[in-house]
């Protein structure tokens, strides 16, 4: 098939094509019912189900692409977007990919503050955050800082090590890597997790984005809530439903017992132990705690 021709009339879609991000990535598109079959070796996959073309690229290559209006959407970090300098809407956190990029040094070194940074030399993947976030600790514009910024593309931790930086700025997320390579984290530059981006001017379809957004919406609070159901006497109707509230509120039915009635809400799956303990201790019975598949909201 002539892929290339195949895109005119679809929503390009820019997804992580390995990394971190790539596999939570294609899990929602699973969620959201994006159907496709992505061949081997090809950045491009065409959706079997709706006219959306998937386009496989580097993270740190998303935010460009969507900022320059080549790809309607996209799943990539706040930290790529950030460092890539464009003008994107963020419409969802996607609530993966959650670490945080951070001013590193030798452990037993000398430095333990960031201004004592100050002129030494930092390596960076994220060499634009890097140098903003010295300029403002120097107070002076981008192009006069005296600290020297330099770029290095992967395995950034070894660089105090190899002798070419005084300190690193990378993303942590376990600290199991700044840990591994001696080093220890004293500030912090941004905090960042996956979100779905979109061009400020897109080519794509309207409605059909809109369809895509609600969709992916929908996953995220799938994950989020779990459905609880359970049956309560009427009499402590009041002090359950507080325990119950509902997204937007409880549904109350009746049942073929006198003085009792069934609720079902969506409740944060987090809770889900303690929403069904306090149920109990209320009175209520029979409460059940199901999975929710997918669900718009
Ligand atoms: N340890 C981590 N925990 C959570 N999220 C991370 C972590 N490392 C990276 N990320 C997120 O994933 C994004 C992509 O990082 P990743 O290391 O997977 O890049 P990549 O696409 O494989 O490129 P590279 O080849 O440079 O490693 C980061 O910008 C960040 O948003
Ligand atoms: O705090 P941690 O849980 O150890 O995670 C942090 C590490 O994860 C990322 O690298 P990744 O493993 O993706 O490989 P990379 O160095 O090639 O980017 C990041 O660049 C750190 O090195």
């Amino acid at each position: 098939m002539d892929l290339v021709n195949h895109l005119t009339d679809r929503l390009l879609f820019a997804i992580p094509k390995k990394g971190r991000l790539n596999e939570r990535a294609v899990s929602i598109l699973k969620g959201s019912d994006i159907r496709f079959h992505r061949s081997q070796r090809l950045d491009i996959a065409l959706s079997t189900n709706m006219p959306v073309a998937l386009i496989f690229l580097p993270a740190s290559d998303i935010p460009m692409f969507v900022g320059e209006g080549k790809c309607d959407l996209g799943i990539t970090g706040v930290d790529e977007v950030k460092e890539s300098e464009v003008d994107v809407e963020l419409p969802l956190d996607l609530q993966f990919g959650a670490c945080k990029l951070q001013v590193q040094v030798p452990e037993n070194g000398p430095y333990t503050k960031p201004e004592q940074l100050i002129g030494k030399t930092i390596v960076s993947s994220f060499t634009n955050l890097t140098k903003k976030y010295f300029a403002e600790l120097e107070g002076v514009p981008v192009d006069q800082i005296t600290t020297k910024i330099r770029y290095v593309g992967g395995s950034v931790e070894a660089s105090c090590a190899l002798g070419i930086a005084d300190a690193i700025v990378d993303l942590v997320e376990s600290g199991e890597t700044m840990r591994a390579a001696g080093l220890t984290d004293i500030s912090t530059v941004l905090e960042t997790s996956a979100h779905l981006i979109e061009s400020k001017n897109p080519k794509g379809d309207r409605d059909l984005l809109q369809t895509i957004k609600s969709r992916i919406e929908g996953v995220m609070t799938a994950q989020k809530y779990v459905s609880c159901h359970y049956n309560a006497p009427t009499s402590s109707l009041p002090e359950v439903l507080k325990i119950t509230p509902g997204r937007r509120a409880p549904t109350i039915s009746k049942i073929d017992d006198e003085g009792w009635v069934a609720v079902s809400a969506m409740i944060e799956r987090k809770q889900k132990g303690i929403v069904m303990d306090e149920l109990k201790k209320k009175g209520a019975a029979d409460i059940m705690v199901f999975e929710i598949s997918n669900c718009r909201v």
